[in-house]
């Protein structure tokens, strides 16, 4: 049984493939916070910007088995895609929770290219195309290595130094949207002073909050 949250159509806004189309789908549930805003400050991760308790946002659900939310995600994609591979983004919540080798190949088999938002605290499974490993400082870091390392930044626990070392593609800092705790600061200055200063770092911004999208 698969718990969703949201699953809808939309561009991906951040890292090494921002700008992409791609169907998100947004497993409900995280190891690092309950979700609930009377715990977002004793919990491991503090300034998450996402809602996920639940099954109740738009295209959301149980789905009983692999091959009916692959079905489900595969509805999503436009019938008039022409020649481009569809992508689906498993995120959440914590997607790794949820996503198994069954819905990877229920996926693979419908021609998706498959991308994973995690936290890295759980070892991907295999056949993953795209992984996407976001590091928060509190928590251990267990998946090691993938396509993308994108740090939200800055974080007292998690300074970028710990990570270049990592067996990563890309390179990414992110600037931490104050916006969800009801903080106000810079943190785009500072994120890009960071990435002149250390050129092995890229600048990724959070484009659909620009664009106005999903
Ligand atoms: C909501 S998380 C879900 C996936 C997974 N749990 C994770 O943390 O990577 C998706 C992405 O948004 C980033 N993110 C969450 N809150 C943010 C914030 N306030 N500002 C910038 N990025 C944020 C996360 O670090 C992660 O890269
Ligand atoms: N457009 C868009 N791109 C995204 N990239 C990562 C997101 C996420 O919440 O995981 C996200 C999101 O919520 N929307
Ligand atoms: S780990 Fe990801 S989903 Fe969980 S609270 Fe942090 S940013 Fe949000
Ligand atoms: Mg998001």
């Amino acid at each position: 049984m698969y718990s969703v949250k949201e699953a809808f159509y939309t561009l991906q806004g951040e890292g090494g493939q921002a700008g992409r189309a791609a169907v998100f789908c947004r497993f409900s549930g995280c190891n690092l916070w309950s979700g609930r805003e009377q715990d977002r400050e004793r919990s491991i991760c503090r300034f998450c910007d996402t809602d996920f308790v639940g099954t109740d946002g738009r295209n959301g659900g149980r789905f009983r088995g692999a091959e009916s939310l692959a079905a489900h995600i595969d509805a999503l994609w436009p019938a008039q895609g022409g020649s481009a591979t569809p992508l689906v983004v498993f995120t959440g919540g914590e997607p790794l929770l949820q996503l198994n080798v069954e819905l990877i190949e229920a996926l693979h088999a419908r021609r998706f290219e498959i991308a994973v938002e995690t936290n890295g605290t759980i070892v991907a499974p295999a056949g993953i195309d795209w992984l996407c490993v976001s590091p928060k400082g509190r928590a251990q870091l267990k998946q090691r290595s993938g396509h993308e390392l994108k740090l939200v930044y800055p974080q007292i626990e998690a300074d970028p130094a710990q990570f270049r070392d990592l067996d990563f593609q890309h390179f990414f800092l992110q600037p931490m949207d104050l916006a969800p705790r009801g903080g106000e600061g810079n943190t785009m200055a500072e994120t890009v002073a960071y990435c002149m200063a250390h050129p092995q770092w890229r600048l990724s911004l959070q484009t659909h909050k620009i664009a106005g999208i999903d």
